[in-house]
């Protein structure tokens, strides 16, 4: 029968060092019950993967969090696009797409580029600096919310609304109540923020008032939609950019390859992402009985997919914990896999790109000053602090 286990993935000393636990879990079998939250979950990259392409049996509609919105309200009204199945999801995410498009960020590339170029520099004739406050926690904010079209006015707050957004996948523990004390004032402004008379002209949220109308649909998706950019667009870029500088400085040999060829930056982007996965897990919920590697998981079951786990398996990778930015790339499930793959990877893709080759071209060496502040997040692998120095060429 399926293998029991008692371990807590979301108790706070397993979210200090989630890496520390995923062999157990790996090992214990391609499918394990977790006692304390009465779901299944898988940690292999075979497993993980498969269910993750199998949209109709592992659905999302019913919650991507430990909640199962066929039983219980959802915290907040559910993602037109990460909380939905075919063929609504179709629809949203056709729409999207064409927003979110290649062409698009061809035009932002330049302008993109330049910030990066002058933010680097800067950091770089400073020597020291916090890597999560002073880069990973800037950059993002100097690209996107101008690309959505944000009204100037309390864009700090999008870093706590993600925070409680990637807490609210979690159970409803300390981590979840703490990170909503005070942050009321978040969601309200993330509600206003969306509103059509709030965007500019020519960003991406205008865009998608425009597309909605075009399309048909019912005009209250448009404001919904617009939130997905808030919830996923940040929170998920600043950790992706720290824990590149994290990767880069704790392995100089991998961040000399990279500056003898910064054309390396995108493989060593994707390579951080593989190798510590920001997004470390996602709930389904299964849409039948179905058998797994020999466990009959029911109809209505949550299943733990632990993406980060996934990552690092050694049945699917060539030493799994080393941070290697010549390893073949892609691949990984750190921005998942099948219909609901991440609709900004090439967002993400490109803003770690031009931090890796802006260092690439004027530092000639990271080092990592100071031990990684983590800030606990049920979903996010997180760092609020992480103390660098950096040499210029
Ligand atoms: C390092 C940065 C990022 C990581 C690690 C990441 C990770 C992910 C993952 C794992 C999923 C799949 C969720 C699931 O299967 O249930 C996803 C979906 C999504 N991501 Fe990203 N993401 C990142 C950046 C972004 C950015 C910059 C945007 C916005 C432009 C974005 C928007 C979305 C949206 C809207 C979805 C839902 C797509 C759908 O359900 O069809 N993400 N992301
Ligand atoms: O559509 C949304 O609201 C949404 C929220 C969080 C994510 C995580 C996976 C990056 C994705 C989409």
């Amino acid at each position: 029968s399926v293998p029991h286990l008692t371990v807590d993935p979301f108790d706070e000393e397993f979210l200090a060092d989630p890496f520390a636990h995923h062999g157990r879990l790996r090992d214990a079998g391609p499918v394990v019950w977790l006692e304390k939250y009465q779901v299944y979950a898988m940690a292999r990259f075979e497993e993980v993967q498969a269910a993750l392409r199998d949209h109709e049996t592992f659905c999302s509609a019913r919650g991507v969090g430990l909640a199962d919105f066929a039983k219980e309200e959802p915290f907040r009204a559910p993602s037109l696009l990460l909380e939905t199945d075919p063929p609504l999801h179709s629809q949203t995410r056709k729409l999207m797409s064409r927003i979110v498009s290649l062409k698009a960020l061809k035009e932002l590339r330049p302008l993109w580029q330049e910030k990066a170029q002058a933010l680097v520099a800067s950091l770089v004739e400073r020597g020291r600096f916090d890597a999560a406050t002073d880069l990973g926690e800037v950059f993002p904010m100097q690209v996107f919310p101008d690309t959505i079209g944000l009204m100037d006015e309390g864009r700090e707050k999008l870093i706590e609304y993600a925070t409680i957004v990637f807490n609210g996948f979690g159970p409803r523990n300390r981590v979840f109540e703490q990170s909503l004390i005070g942050k009321e004032d978040s969601i309200a402004w993330v509600e206003e923020a969306c509103k059509r008379e709030n965007l500019k002209p020519g960003g991406w949220g205008m865009a998608v008032y425009d597309a909605v109308t075009e399309a048909g649909l019912p005009p209250d998706y448009a404001p919904r939609l617009v939130r997905s950019f808030l919830s996923a667009g940040v929170d998920t870029t600043v950790n992706g950019i720290s824990h590149l500088m994290l990767a880069l400085g704790k392995y100089p040999q991998e961040f000399s390859k990279l500056c003898a060829d910064p054309k390396l930056a995108t493989r060593a982007f994707e390579e951080s992402l593989r190798w510590d996965s920001t997004v470390q897990t996602f709930f389904r919920t299964a849409t039948r009985d179905v058998d797994v590697a020999g466990t009959t998981i029911p109809e209505g079951a949550k299943v733990l997919l632990f993406l980060a786990s996934a990552n690092r398996d050694p049945r699917k990778w060539d030493g799994p914990d080393e941070f290697r930015i010549e390893r073949p790339a892609g691949g990984h499930v750190g921005f998942g896999f099948g219909i609901h793959q991440c609709l900004g990877q090439m967002v993400a893709r490109l803003e770690g790109e031009l931090i890796a080759a802006e260092f690439a071209r004027q530092a000639s060496s990271i080092r990592i000053a100071g031990e990684p502040v983590r800030r606990l997040n049920n979903t996010l692998w997180a760092i609020s602090s992480l103390p660098v120095e950096v040499a210029g060429k």
